[in-house]
């Protein structure tokens, strides 16, 4: 029988009392032959979002807003919890309506993976797919399609990400506080994709009540119109990078809040994700690949962020594993006329 008092490897990990347990207080781990590849002299950390319970950064939302409402006697189980998503938030709701006993109904465009589908009907959850590339105030956006469906249904309720205080403040009181933390107060620039925005707005909250000095980057999809100032999106396309980017500004981001805003395009957001993967052994998604883009962009236009004793974090939002269908694999990438990336 080993010493009780010796150091067990478990120490951090006591049982849980149920998965949602399993959510916040992410690896964060170094980069090392990527940023050689890149020419980046910084030290630059991941924080592995993908490593949360249910696969992304947005069960830390859904676990805070689900347990507010229920605290706000606005929803119990055997209820209905309608969403609109791009995969990540609808999955985090399902899981923790299937752990709490809600019924789930989530509105996902058919821009996002089979992948996501998948994991939402496995986690029991009904999907209703709307058109693509449809304006979000058209009758048909995920938006529409979910209210309606609200009004519908007896004992539903929205939690409503893009607008919810919870979403933000689940990184103004964890990421921020973790990444604080975890670099020992050392985080000199943090780099984020953003969707909602909740992400990147609660982040900098966080993060500039320790320093005002840390630079809080947001990265925006060539195509999206959430970067400021407004100059930056006047390149209008479809882009396939799924959860970041939108065609409205949702009220939980506050644009002002990043220091900076980075556009970034589809062929580096997949290039940078897949090297990620390849050389690191991060299993990532292509928002992953967004962050690296921009920081490669960043040290470019700021060279004297570029050195030793600068430490950047890049928060890399969710798992490979949604995308197995898509730019993670080779024949997709030929088909979308990527096949020159490795
Ligand atoms: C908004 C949603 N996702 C956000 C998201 C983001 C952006 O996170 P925000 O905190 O919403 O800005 C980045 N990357 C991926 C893969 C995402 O799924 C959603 O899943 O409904």
């Amino acid at each position: 029988m080993e010493a009780s008092n010796q150091a067990s490897p478990f120490l951090g990990q006591p049982k849980k009392e149920s998965v949602a347990d399993c959510i916040g207080a992410t690896p964060l781990v170094r980069l090392n032959r990527l940023p050689a590849t890149l020419g980046i002299k910084a030290q630059v950390y991941a924080k592995l979002e993908y490593l949360n319970a249910g696969g992304s950064v947005k069960d830390r939302i859904a676990k805070r807003m689900v347990e507010k409402a229920e605290r706000d006697g606005k929803i119990k189980p055997g209820d209905t919890l309608i969403e609109a998503s791009s995969g990540n938030t609808g999955i985090a709701i399902a899981l923790m309506a299937a752990i709490k006993g809600y019924k789930c109904i989530i509105t996902l465009s058919e821009k996002m993976s089979l992948e996501k589908e998948r994991v939402l009907k496995a986690l029991g959850a009904r999907v209703v797919r709307t058109p693509a590339g449809v304006p979000i105030d058209s009758p048909d956006s995920i938006l529409s399609v979910a209210r309606r469906l609200q009004q519908e249904t007896p004992n539903s309720f929205i939690l409503n990400q893009y607008t919810n205080a919870e979403n933000p403040a689940a990184h103004e009181f964890g990421t921020a506080e973790e990444l604080w933390y975890q670099t020992e107060g050392r985080v000199n620039i943090v780099i984020s994709g953003a969707g909602t925005g909740g992400t990147v707005t609660g982040t900098a909250r966080g993060l500039k009540k320790h320093s005002k000095n840390v630079l809080i980057v947001a990265v925006d999809p060539l195509g999206s119109i959430l970067a400021q100032p407004e100059g930056l999106n006047e390149f209008k396309a479809e882009y396939k990078v799924e959860g970041i980017g939108y065609d409205f500004v949702p009220q939980v981001l506050d644009q002002a809040e990043p220091d900076l805003w980075i556009k970034t395009s589809d062929r580096d957001s997949f290039r940078y994700a897949r090297s990620l993967v390849r050389e690191e052994g991060l299993l990532c998604g292509g928002s992953s690949g967004a962050t690296v883009a921009a920081l490669v962009q960043l040290m470019e236009a700021h060279p004297e962020l570029n050195v030793e004793d600068k430490l950047v974090v890049v928060i890399l939002p969710d798992s490979l594993r949604n995308y197995l269908t898509t730019f993670a694999n080779d024949d997709w990438m030929e088909e979308h006329g990527y096949n020159d990336l490795e």
